[in-house]
């Protein structure tokens, strides 16, 4: 199935006629074709963008919400068809897609929806020298989006309900490795009454059409999520035409056990935080912290549960871990189990590919428990961004405080304890944007969200979000 860009309302092929394949990991084989974008195609979404925004930005608020609900509902009405295109696009299994992906799509659009209603700006009266300031929250004009792979309609509607809530008109690119369903969500944008041009999705390769848009000198403001060195070059392009920036970057995530936590809840939670959606979610608790007292037990029954994952066809219900993303991917995480092994680690469980009878070419991986010695070998500073996690025993507090913060980044961890002084000293003293104690990516859409260090600059969610979407203009009056 060929997909199209969406620019002015209108599906559009790229200017160039020259296209991308597209792959389904599930089998290794080419099922459709993605517009390879040029500069032209993104200038055409910007001059689409820049022509809806003075319309759109004069919008009213109950009316940009109300569209923006309607989006979220007729998400929901497709749920089925939209976790299926995704799965198939992204390998994730379709019950994860159904369950978490698609839903949260829809949250991310209703919680824009209603949270662009109560979104209210600052008023400050100068006592003293009869004035009053009062602070306009403006719609910045044209805005770029550019999201990942691993949570694609997750994270690509994720900045774009807070955009266009905001009344910006938006250039947005999801990854060229899973474009569909930023695709579908065209469609369903027209049949909500989005006016044309709010809303334009360019697609392409990063290098080209990411590049055009970051280049951009009118659009203004650029939201993007992905590897840390992109996060990098996009600052370097976009620093010097002082553009507003918010960057999600990787991660390599602690997840911190003591021996006081509550085992089962925590054991569960691991599998999850460790494994879910092969490991490709940059949340992920990637380097697995044991105090020492419980470190043989947990080795032992950790190994046990994940040697119980299924790894399968993605439509299959059983499933629990899919096929990643794509083969360059499945060669980057193995490659650095063979650089675990020659550091001297040792793999538990896993380590090798899977073959899925009928699907002898989908890019499935067993998920692997390694055991390292030192956290400062390049299995736990490195982001490896799959289903590979590291477990090592700790003596004390501080010792575990040291290796979590010892990395570059600095995303979120997870802390299992029941000890509420020591939770409060961690918590202080991580150095990661996100902190969950016993719980692991439970989200509510208001708190801020994003990292620290080589993790990114910015939040998102709530009104963070709708604070990067605007411009802050102050009025002083005298009177
Ligand atoms: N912090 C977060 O919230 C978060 C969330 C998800 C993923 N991630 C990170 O994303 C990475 C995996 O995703 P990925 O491989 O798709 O990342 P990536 O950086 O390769 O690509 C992300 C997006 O940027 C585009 N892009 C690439 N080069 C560009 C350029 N020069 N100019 C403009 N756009 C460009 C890509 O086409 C894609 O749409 C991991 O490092 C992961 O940790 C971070
Ligand atoms: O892979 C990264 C996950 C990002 C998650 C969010 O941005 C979120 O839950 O809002």
């Amino acid at each position: 199935m060929n997909i199209q860009n969406y620019i002015n309302g209108q599906f559009e092929n790229p200017s160039s006629n020259s296209w991308i394949d597209n792959y389904n990991p599930s089998n290794g084989e080419v099922y459709g074709q993605i517009p390879n974008s040029s500069k032209e195609d993104v200038e055409q979404a910007y001059k689409a963008a820049k022509s809806a925004f003075p319309s759109w930005s004069q919008t009213t608020l109950e009316e940009r919400s109300r569209i923006l609900i309607k989006i979220s509902e007729l998400l929901e009405a497709n749920l089925d068809r939209f976790a299926e295109a995704e799965s198939k696009d992204n390998g994730k299994p379709v019950s994860l897609a159904k369950m978490v992906d698609i839903p949260r799509a829809a949250s991310n659009f209703r919680f824009f929806g209603n949270a662009i209603t109560q979104f209210a700006s600052e008023s400050h009266e100068s006592v003293g020298q009869n004035a009053v300031n009062y602070t306009l929250r403006q719609p910045i004009g044209v805005v770029g989006c550019i999201s990942p792979w691993n949570l694609p309609l997750y994270l690509f509607t994720w900045k774009i309900a807070p955009a266009i809530a905001a009344g910006n008109c938006v250039v947005a690119k999801p990854s060229e490795v899973t474009p569909m369903t930023a695709y579908l969500l065209g469609k369903i944008c027209n049949e909500a009454g989005l006016p044309k041009g709010v809303l334009n999705i360019v697609h392409g390769l990063g290098t080209t059409t990411g590049q055009a848009i970051v280049e951009h000198p009118n659009i203004k403001a650029i939201s993007f999520t992905g590897g840390t060195a992109t996060g990098a070059h996009i600052a370097k392009v976009a620093a010097p035409m002082f553009k507003k920036l918010s960057l999600e970057l990787g991660g390599k995530n602690p997840n911190i056990i003591f021996a006081d936590c509550d085992y089962d809840d925590m054991l569960n939670t691991t599998v999850r935080s460790s494994f879910a959606n092969q490991g490709q979610i940059c949340l992920c608790g990637s380097r697995i912290f044991v105090e020492e007292t419980i470190y043989d037990k947990f080795k032992a029954d950790f190994v046990n549960k994940v040697k119980d994952l299924k790894v399968g066809h993605p439509s299959e219900t059983d499933t629990n871990i899919g096929a990643l993303v794509s083969k360059p991917h499945l060669e980057k995480v193995k490659s650095y189990i063979e650089i675990a092994k020659e550091e001297g680690a040792t793999v538990l469980c896993g380590g090798n590919e899977v073959s899925v009878e009928g699907y002898e070419n989908g890019y499935y991986l067993q998920p692997t428990v390694i055991e390292v010695k030192t956290d400062d070998c390049r299995v736990n500073q490195e982001e490896i961004f799959g289903p590979v996690v590291t477990i090592m025993p700790f003596k004390t507090e501080d010792d575990v405080l040291e290796m979590a913060n010892k990395v570059k980044y600095g995303l979120s961890a997870t802390l299992w304890t029941n000890n509420l002084k020591r939770t409060m000293r961690m918590s202080n003293q991580l150095q990661a944007g996100i902190v969950w104690i016993n719980t692991w990516m439970m989200r509510d859409l208001r708190t801020p969200f994003g990292g620290v260090k080589a993790s990114g600059v910015g939040r998102e969610g709530g009104f963070e979000a709708l604070r990067f979407f605007t411009e802050a203009k102050n009025v002083c009056i005298k009177y």
